[in-house]
């Protein structure tokens, strides 16, 4: 493992290091090289059996060029892919050779919320209240939700969070708690590892602070049951600096709370969350105006207090510093069901290999939240021109004289509530809250979060590292953030749609990676921005490949080489080795080998529905029949629901327009696949001409097999209904019927 530093302190003590993968990194290389042998293998023999056939005309030809077509398909996005494998990297932090606390740079917390429906309120204020309690000069934090349900029970329930705040956060502090969540907390086991056994004072303490929290608990569930707790749609800005004036003396040792609700009108476009966390921007510009920004979504909360410190030994590297826009944790999941993860829900590939390896590139991707940014790095490039016009200030930022004043403005503490202008800057605030602020300025443009595509963390970021600014991956021991993930198809289907819809619309856009990222970063970079982007278009080979080969078998067509010929071994040779480097980094992670199974599995029902539909819902959005969307995912757990996902079976209760795909093919392959056995058995049918085929629809037939079993075997309410199950039946014969063609022709 090579060793760098990044810093040059003269003390020789830096406050980061970064470790390249040695090992991975050279296994990496040689399985690109010898995969890419394979490939240019693959297509010399399709290229020359296309050929062969033109020239013959003795076999169809459409089942092939299709066949082709879903190669060059994945080909494409492998090579995009292998840009993450190409550098993978890791990284130390030294936080207590930071600065003194008073040298610390103020952080804004932004988090957002949606729908009190949809995300319950009591999660969200835990994700609010273990932000208040990091471990950072609490003059130095200040906590900022954006409210796009517009519920006033929000509000109320902060209240009352920041009351329980005032016990949670000294209780934090006096005893070292490290779980700073306090539902979490509670649920956990009875003593925390930094507190001495038998310390009384401590039991008694702890005891009183549960049944605190359990009648704050109760208060905020109570209130999120009222009727009142729906969204609203219609209303104007509402801001609130919450100030608890019942208890005074401890005013100054709490971060300060802030409560924004944007101008929402029916008639006006919003832009989802990019537009919450551009007025929160602004909002939180004439309050705190803090240098960084630690950005949350509410079902996200601090798992570790020290991350706000470990994300400044990346920030205040006097190397680093210039060109980073931000620090990005990973997300991880508190309700991963490790041994059946089936839905895939933690992103393990994504957070644990994918960032590490664009980290050694120039950075990550932003990734929604759990990130540390540079405010700077929304407003401008590194580069910052000195002497521009008002007037052009203006046309960029909006009409605001406050809000322009503080761009150039230091932070210098908070705004202080005794003063009358403290009341003047609350009014302004609700001005930068309103629909009109950003009309003719670029906002969501060229400044701040960017409005272009639903997947507002993926875009922004493409903008920042095309400016050159630099990002960072870091991911400690401790997950620093803990947040709940998908745990039914439903929500990983419809959040798969979203972004791949969001994504798609960014590669076929004059954004498109390849196209602008190339110009403007290196290729490597440009590659990996390129996958995200293009990752659905999948959706073309998962059709073909579990359309054609059982087509083909079921019409006596052969498409793929027979096992007596050389190329079998080539495809074989693929296949295991793809497998194999799929089972190293699964490894690798630190997951189990199960996980193998289930990335396939999910990557498959993602690819026949979430992947199509996501790319089709950009296309029409091009071309103008359809408008961007934001389903937020549901985040109330069930407990029917919760009881399928710990036994790791699938809960099926989704619209059936996922469901009739992923049933058809299924039960298409298996016909297939059992016709073909009944073949060769009774008919003696070759194997050795149609072995290819028969394995590709057992392949997809094995990794369906949890639809049939939800089709035919189970009887629980997570079933697939009957019918669904006629639907899929018809449909499968449709294909059946008109495939006859398209294979035979
Ligand atoms: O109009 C909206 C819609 C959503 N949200 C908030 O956005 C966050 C993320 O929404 P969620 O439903 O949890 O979506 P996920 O699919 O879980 O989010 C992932 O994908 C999003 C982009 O699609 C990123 O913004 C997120 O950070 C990332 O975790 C939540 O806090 C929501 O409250 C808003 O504030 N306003
Ligand atoms: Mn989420």
């Amino acid at each position: 493992m090579a060793l760098q530093t990044n810093n040059s302190n003269p003390d020789d003590h830096p406050l980061n290091l970064f470790h390249i993968k040695k090992t991975s990194l050279i296994i990496n290389r040689l399985y690109i090289l010898f995969h890419s042998i394979a490939i240019i293998l693959i297509f010399y023999f399709r290229t020359t059996s296309i050929i062969t056939i033109l020239n013959s005309k003795s076999q169809p030809l459409i089942p092939h060029l299709l066949i082709f077509i879903s190669e060059l398909t994945l080909t494409f996005i492998w090579i995009l892919n292998q840009a993450y494998y190409w550098r993978p990297i890791t990284r130390t932090v030294f936080p207590d050779r930071l600065p003194e606390d008073e040298h610390l740079p103020a952080i804004d917390v932004f988090i957002c919320t949606a729908d009190p429906r949809a995300e319950p309120l009591l999660g969200v204020m835990n994700t609010v209240i273990s932000a208040m309690a990091l471990n950072y000069p609490p003059e130095k934090l200040c906590v900022y939700v954006s409210d796009d349900g517009g519920c006033h029970v929000t509000l109320e329930a902060m209240r009352e969070a920041l009351k329980f705040a005032k016990m949670w956060v000294p209780f934090c502090n006096k005893y070292g708690v490290s779980n700073i969540c306090p539902d979490s907390y509670f649920a956990g086991p009875e003593v925390d590892e930094v507190v001495v056994d038998s310390d009384d004072e401590f039991t008694d303490e702890r005891q009183m602070i549960k049944v605190e929290y359990e009648s704050f608990a109760q208060k905020v569930n109570r209130a999120s049951q009222s009727a009142s707790c729906i969204s609203n749609k219609d209303h104007s800005a509402f801001i609130e600096v919450l100030v608890d004036h019942e208890s005074t003396h401890d005013e100054t040792k709490m971060p300060l709370l802030v409560y924004v609700s944007r101008e929402k009108r029916p008639s006006h476009h919003h832009h989802f969350k990019a537009g919450a966390l551009n007025t929160l921007l602004r909002v939180s510009s004439l309050i705190s105006n803090s240098p960084y920004i630690l950005g949350l979504d509410c079902d996200m909360y601090c798992n570790d207090k020290n991350s706000a410190r470990q994300a400044m030994c990346f920030h205040l590297d006097p190397k680093l510093s210039s060109s980073l826009a931000f620090v990005q944790f990973p997300q991880t999941f508190h309700n991963v069901v490790s041994k059946h993860n089936i839905y895939e829900g933690d992103l393990r590939c994504i957070f644990k290999t994918l960032w590490r390896g664009m980290d050694g590139i120039k950075g990550p991707c932003l990734s929604g939240t759990c990130y540390y940014l540079k405010r700077e790095a929304l407003y401008n490039p590194p580069s910052t021109q000195k002497d521009i016009k008002l007037e052009e200030l203006k046309h960029c930022f909006g009409s605001s004289n406050e809000f322009i004043s503080s761009l150039s403005k230091k932070y210098n503490g908070k705004l202080d509530c005794q003063k009358d202008s403290f009341y003047e800057s609350l009014q302004e605030t609700k001005h930068l809250a309103s629909c009109e602020y950003e009309n003719d300025t670029k906002w969501g443009h060229e400044v701040g979060f960017r409005y272009f595509s639903v997947v507002e963390d993926y875009f922004t970021s493409f903008n920042m590292h095309c400016k050159n600014w630099s990002s960072v991956h870091y991911m400690p021991s401790r997950p620093s953030f803990m947040g709940s993930c998908v745990t039914n198809l439903n929500d990983l289907l419809i959040q798969g749609t979203r972004w791949s819809a969001g994504l798609m619309e960014v590669a076929l856009s004059r954004f498109s990676p390849l196209v602008y990222g190339s110009s403007r970063m290196s290729i490597l970079q440009s590659f990996c921005y390129a996958w995200l982007a293009f990752f659905p278009a999948a959706f073309v080979s998962f059709w073909i490949l579990s359309i054609v080969p059982p087509l083909s078998l079921l019409n006596n067509v052969t498409i793929y080489p027979k096992v007596t010929d050389p190329y079998f071994l080539v495809l074989v040779y693929v296949f295991v080795l793809s497998n194999l480097q799929h089972m190293r980094e699964i490894h690798s992670t630190g997951a189990s080998l199960h996980s193998w199974k289930h990335e396939q599995r999910v990557w498959m029902m993602k690819g026949i529905t979430s992947y199509l539909y996501g790319s089709t819902h950009a296309i029409m959005e091009k071309l103008g029949f359809k408008e961007a969307s934001f389903l937020p995912t549901n985040k109330v757990t069930n407990e029917d629901e919760e009881k399928l996902h710990q036994m790791g079976i699938y809960n099926f209760q989704t619209s059936s327009i996922f469901l009739v795909p992923l049933c058809s093919l299924v039960m298409l392959n298996l016909l297939a696949f059992v016709v073909t056995i009944i073949r060769i058995t009774f008919y003696k049918v070759y194997i050795n001409e149609v072995f290819v085929q028969m394995f590709l629809t057992f392949y997809v037939a094995l990794m369906g097999y949890p639809l049939l079993e939800g089709m035919i075997l189970r009887k629980d309410k997570g079933r697939i209904a009957s019918n669904v199950s006629c639907y899929s039946l018809v449909f499968s014969f449709c294909i059946f019927s008109f495939g006859k063609f398209l294979v035979t022709y």
